[in-house]
């Protein structure tokens, strides 16, 4: 038994929502430490058991979920030269089916017929799906324990604990499950059947063990698959996020999927499959590839916090409402979409400066941040020009930046709130201005905001500090008008990697 096991984090977009669909503005989006774990395991039912020539069973389940197995047969069909996926079950999951369908053949495609066929063995494979807790609302299964909505209540919690439900009942949290389920599977079959010693370019240097060309492969995958199963072409900057955690993300042109997207996918009616095209367009030679990913990430000291708000909302209706607005009012809407794209893009390089303060000036960073984390920011600037030790170089230019990033974003607010008025949706509604207005007087909270489309789904706090998490969490708590679940997420060290498939599998 031979096995892989590829994580991938979900997504916080703290700036961006909206404008990041459109090419020409960028969006800041946060990796979530939040995981999901695809295992692939190559496995021979038994010595009695032969398959058929070029037949190969999978079996994909999600344990934490009610009626969640999904059975296929991947058989060759020679006169096509291509893999033909046939569906065992009722079931239907077309995100993991197009991963499969298309990432197989294109397998096919890169490491030859032969090789392909060899690679598996005369066995069949199994892949079990686990989601971090917090992709999903534990509201449930506290109650079910007699516990409080707490953090302290979730981190006892056993790991990918089961939802006691369907994924179509599931209450889900707004991380981006699909898109990291899509991208985790991608490089766990990219890994399990070797793609990388296709590659002509090897290893550079990514900080994980994945070279930057099995990433970009990876991406380009994993985007294809997720907007053909999604049935649209969003931005993109969750997959993005998958693949590589925290980063600038400005979209690809969408373009450059149209000639290999389907008009339909469904497994009894085989789309045409050019394989040589499907690669060319996917490798990240193509020039069609034009997104760009800059780095961009939390500075040091910097903390997200994260909670579910259970009123919810349908984004995709909130997207077209905006994007009709935009159309008809192209003149306000252009105002708004700049000032809002250069407010959003300071605030990214705010943060690549207190990073590298924090390198250059180590203790200089610390003072600013001990000042800061006793602070509301409303108070920031007051102290910046009263407190002696804020006073000398190289201290005054970190403490001016900490101001301007709450001020940065207590502006896109303003934006984001005149973008759902005019537009009328409710990407700030009054009662998420209320709450965030009220997470914004606790000290050391840099910045309160929704994230992603906004409305009533979620709300993101960036602090300073423990003692602010824990006065922000009993805001939350207390809270009255919302029920308010505090998540577990924090920011995510990297994107898509490997894992140990030992501590993974262990008991699940
Ligand atoms: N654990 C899982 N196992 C198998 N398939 C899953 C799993 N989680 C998600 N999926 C697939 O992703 C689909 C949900 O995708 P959808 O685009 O509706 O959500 P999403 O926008 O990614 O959700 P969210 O951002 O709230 O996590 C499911 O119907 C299923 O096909
Ligand atoms: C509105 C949009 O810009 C962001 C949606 O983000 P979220 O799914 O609400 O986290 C859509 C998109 O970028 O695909």
């Amino acid at each position: 038994m031979h096995t892989t096991v590829a994580s991938s984090p979900g997504k916080v977009l703290l700036a961006g929502g909206y404008l990041v669909l459109d090419q020409h503005y960028q969006g800041l989006v946060v990796g979530a430490s939040a995981r999901f774990y695809c295992a692939v395991t190559t496995f021979k039912p038994d010595d009695k058991t032969h398959f058929a020539d070029n037949t190969f069973p999978i079996v994909v389940q999600s344990p934490q979920f009610e009626s969640a197995e999904w059975a296929y047969t991947l058989s060759y069909l020679p006169e096509l030269k291509i893999w033909k996926l046939s569906e065992n079950t009722a079931l239907r999951n077309p995100f993991v089916e197009i991963v499969l369908f298309y990432t197989f053949n294109l397998l096919e495609y890169t490491l030859g017929h032969e090789m392909f066929v060899q690679r598996w063995n005369n066995a069949g494979l199994k892949i079990k799906v686990f989601g971090d807790n917090d992709f999903y609302s534990q509201q449930e299964r506290l109650s079910e324990r007699g516990l409080p909505n707490t953090t302290q209540s979730l981190q006892s919690l056993p790991r990918f604990l089961p939802t006691g439900t369907t994924l179509s009942k599931v209450h889900k949290t707004g991380l981006g499950s699909s898109a990291t389920l899509v991208t985790s599977l991608v490089a766990a079959l990219f890994t399990h059947f070797g793609f990388s010693q296709t590659l002509t370019r090897q290893p550079e240097a990514t900080g994980s063990s994945l070279s930057v060309d099995f990433l970009a492969w990876v991406h380009n995958m994993a985007q294809f698959c997720h907007c053909l199963a999604q049935g649209k072409i969003g931005s993109g900057f969750d997959v993005s996020a998958a693949v590589y955690g925290s980063h600038l993300y400005r979209r690809f042109n969408p373009a450059v999927l149209e000639p290999i997207l389907p008009s339909e996918f469904t497994l009894t009616k085989l789309p045409t499959l050019d394989l040589p095209h499907l690669h060319s367009t996917l490798s990240p030679d193509h020039a069609g590839w034009d997104h760009t990913k800059q780095p961009a990430a939390l500075p040091p000291g910097f903390r997200l916090m994260l909670a579910d708000v259970d009123a919810g909302s349908h984004t995709p209706s909130m997207v077209s409402k905006v994007l009709a607005w935009r159309k008809t009012h192209p003149s306000a809407a252009q105002q708004l979409w700049d000032a809002l794209g250069n407010l959003n893009h300071g605030l990214a390089s705010l943060f690549q400066e207190l990073t590298q303060e924090a390198h250059l000036h180590k203790d200089a960073y610390q003072q600013a941040l001990d000042q800061f984390t006793q602070l509301p920011t409303h108070q920031w600037a007051n102290v910046c020009n009263t407190e002696p030790t804020l006073q000398d170089s190289p201290i005054v230019d970190i403490a001016q930046r900490f101001v301007k990033v709450a001020s940065t974003f207590a502006t896109i607010r303003q934006y984001l709130r005149d973008m759902g008025d005019q537009s009328h949706v409710p990407i700030e509604p009054i009662r998420q201005t209320e709450l965030l207005d009220r997470c914004m007087q606790v000290a050391g909270v840099v910045m309160a905001g929704v994230p992603g489309a906004g409305g009533y789904d979620a709300i993101f706090c960036v602090i300073l500090g423990d003692a602010s998490a824990k006065q922000v969490e009993s805001v939350w708590n207390e809270w009255k008008d919302m029920n308010v679940s505090p998540l577990l997420v924090e920011e995510s060290k990297g994107g898509v990697r490997l894992e140990d498939p030992d501590q993974i599998l262990t008991g699940n």
